[in-house]
């Protein structure tokens, strides 16, 4: 198991008199390799739970173990760290120095890596996220939302993490921008191998990239297993307090409606494609532009 949560329990402000419980009961198992999305209602426990997997939150109840190590032992912190990074929801918060090069450069200066591998390791992560290497002495503030984003991913990457946890990866770019994200997020994940555990408010892209669901309510694992059986169960996600992706309420209406679908699709390219095939026109030719 890679990362293992038992009975886990956190409090904000704990032992003050503004205590705050964000999760409780939390038993999760994770293996190498796997594809997640974490979904809930604001305020359900997301953010915390990811800070939870890499050490950056401790739990006042229960244990969170990465690769075996416990994380509240101190003295393994940089070990966690380099197994599991961590991308922010708000890239601001993460980057500080002077220069892209040096935001980049930072963890594996950090992690002891040489100046040699740092910049080997830099060069690598821009290639790999679309980062002109023009960029690299400009102050990060001067990028745009999309570049800040890629710059905050590359950060992380470049300490070559097992596990790559993303909180809300495309918040606030536009429709290309969150495309670019997602295509790098994939060859991430197949071609680099890395866990991949992705928080996002919009369940038509968890839909769409992730395997495995967990949905949060209330500080709770609601559920826990395959996308088919979360998205598919309107009940469930209305109890959760989300709505189920548009595209899976468009297929249950033309269901509805006599359409022949014996198993829904989740990318809107093979949507279109099946109701191209159920429209049955005399008029519609391949290659007509539609
Ligand atoms: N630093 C903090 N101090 C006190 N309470 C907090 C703190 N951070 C989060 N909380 C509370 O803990 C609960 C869980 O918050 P968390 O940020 O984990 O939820 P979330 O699902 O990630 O929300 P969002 O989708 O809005 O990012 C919420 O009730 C929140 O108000």
């Amino acid at each position: 198991m890679f990362i293992e949560m038992k009975n886990v329990e956190f409090i904000y402000g704990y032992k003050t008199p503004f205590e705050k419980k964000a999760l409780e009961n939390i038993n999760l198992s994770i293996t190498k390799g796997e594809f997640i999305g974490i979904i809930g209602k604001t305020g359900s426990g997301k953010s915390t739970l990811v800070q939870l997997m890499n050490g950056l939150l401790v739990p006042q109840i229960g244990d969170v173990f990465v690769d075996g190590i416990n994380t509240r032992d101190k003295k393994k912190v940089k070990e966690i760290r380099k197994k599991v990074g961590l991308v922010f929801q708000y890239p601001e918060y993460q980057l500080f120095e002077e220069t892209v090069y040096k935001d980049i450069a930072f963890g594996p200066q950090n992690l002891g890596f040489s100046e040699e591998e740092i910049k080997r390791k830099v060069k690598e992560v821009c290639d790999l996220l679309e980062i002109p290497h023009q960029l690299l002495e400009k102050s990060p503030f001067e990028l745009s939302g999309g570049q800040k984003r890629r710059v905050a991913i590359a950060g992380i990457l470049a300490m070559d993490p097992e596990c790559l946890i993303l909180d809300e990866p495309t918040a606030g770019l536009d429709m290309r921008g969150r495309k670019r994200i997602f295509n790098i997020i994939e060859r991430l994940h197949k071609e680099a191998k890395k866990t991949i555990i992705l928080i996002s408010h919009s369940l038509e892209d968890v839909a769409m990239l992730c395997e495995r669901v967990i949905i949060l309510s209330k500080g709770k694992i609601n559920f826990d297993g395959s996308k088919h059986q979360a998205f598919e169960n309107v009940e469930l996600l209305e109890k959760s307090g989300l709505l189920p992706p548009d595209i899976l309420y468009l297929q249950h209406r033309l269901k509805l409606k006599g359409f022949k679908i014996d198993k829904f699709e989740y990318s809107i390219e093979k949507v279109a494609d099946m109701i191209v095939k159920n429209l049955h026109l005399p008029f519609v030719e391949e290659g007509d532009g539609f």
